[in-house]
């Protein structure tokens, strides 16, 4: 019998083998997805513990304590073994340490494998997106990698609350296979082709996530949150725009859909992270309260970058950036954003 959630396979179905590449909440839930929908999964994850209890008790109490993984995952903290065959290769390790993770993986990659970047930074040495550090890492061109994106809290796919997510790639083929090895009852993604824009509205959306934290953890209500939220996905779009995405994708799931889902859940570790700072722990103090990734910490940093050289002005992610990395206090942060010169509500 399927397990609800799970997709039936046609008997006789060759199984799709996919590796998924780090095992903390996002890779061991999106590892769970792809077995629900019907593939052989390994899983790769470096921390002995974690890989013993995922063979063993089928959990990840680490990073997902109290949830039931699927029949289907093999957790192995060995690269060739969770590589070979894998036709499928999904890349969930934090974005400042994949190129040196891959680079040490390559060799064990197949050569007809397509690889999906789960990851929402951008590279503070290089300032480049994550498809094109793992298109550099793993020699492969783009049109065969993708990027899935959306409003996507691992917790709460892992329990199995129905989902939307994107997945992006510039060849529609390669959307499409990564597409039908990820549907199941519960996680439902739409293909696109603007890579740039969906990693784009990925990365920026931590960052804004960690503004609306910093005014939450102040005090602020609702019209702050509702604030930084609108004027946070225009300055996504803004960036987005400047470096040739779609116009279409802001609106959707990976741009305002994960804006929201990030900026109001205490799921999400940047918005977490900020909070933390708008209480007055220090940038250390609330890296450690929080636990697990928070790109935006250190993207904000890249998407500066990225905007400076593109002429583009992103008033909160400057904030952000002071905030956590030039000891800006928070109201100075509010008070700066709020005495900016009058001018009309638009994007440019
Ligand atoms: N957790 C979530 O809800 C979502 C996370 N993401 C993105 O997925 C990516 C991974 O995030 P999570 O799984 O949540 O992070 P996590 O903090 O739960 O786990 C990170 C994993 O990477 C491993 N790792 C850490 N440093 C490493 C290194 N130097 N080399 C190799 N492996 C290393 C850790 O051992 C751990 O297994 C991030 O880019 C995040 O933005 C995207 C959507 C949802
Ligand atoms: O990307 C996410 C939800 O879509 C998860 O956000 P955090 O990385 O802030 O936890």
């Amino acid at each position: 019998m399927t397990q609800p959630g799970t997709i039936d396979r046609q008997p006789g179905t060759p199984r799709t083998v996919a590796a998924v590449l780090g095992s903390g909440s996002w890779g061991t839930t999106f590892a769970a997805v792809l077995a629900d929908a019907g593939c052989e999964v390994r899983l790769w994850g470096r921390d002995p513990d974690v890989v013993a209890q995922v063979n063993t008790e089928r959990r990840n109490d680490k990073r997902l304590p109290g949830i039931e993984l699927p029949h289907g995952i093999r957790a192995t903290t060995d690269a060739r073994d969770a590589l070979a065959g894998a036709g499928i290769v999904v890349v969930a390790v934090p974005s400042q340490s994949a190129r040196e993770t891959l680079a040490a993986l390559r060799e064990h990659v197949e050569p007809h494998a397509v690889a999906v970047s789960l990851m929402k930074g951008v590279e503070l040495t290089s300032d480049e997106r994550m498809s094109e550090v793992v298109a550099d890492a793993l020699a492969l061109p783009e049109s065969r990698i993708a990027v899935v994106s959306g409003p996507n809290l691992a917790r709460e796919i892992a329990e199995h609350q129905p989902t939307a997510t994107v997945v992006s790639s510039t060849d529609p083929g390669t959307a499409a296979l990564v597409a039908a090895a990820c549907t199941t009852g519960y996680f439902r993604p739409y293909t696109n082709a603007d890579v740039i824009g969906v990693e784009l509205c990925g990365a920026v959306k931590n960052v804004i996530a960690l503004a609306v934290g910093m005014a939450q953890g102040r005090g602020f209500g609702l019209n702050t949150t509702a604030t930084i939220i609108t004027r946070g996905l225009v300055e996504i779009t803004r960036l987005g725009l400047a470096l040739g995405a779609d116009p279409a994708t802001f609106p959707g799931l990976a741009g305002m859909g994960d804006l929201v889902a990030t900026c109001s859940s205490p799921l999400s570790r940047n918005h977490t992270l900020g909070k933390h700072m708008g209480q007055g722990l220090s940038l250390d103090e609330a890296i450690a309260a929080t636990g697990g990734t928070a790109e935006g910490v250190k993207s904000c940093r890249s998407v500066l970058d990225l905007a400076r050289k593109a002429g583009v002005d992103m008033p909160i992610t400057a904030g952000v950036f002071a905030v956590l990395h030039e000891g800006l206090p928070v109201d100075d942060m509010a008070r700066a954003l709020l005495s900016r010169p009058q001018k009309a509500e638009s994007v440019a």
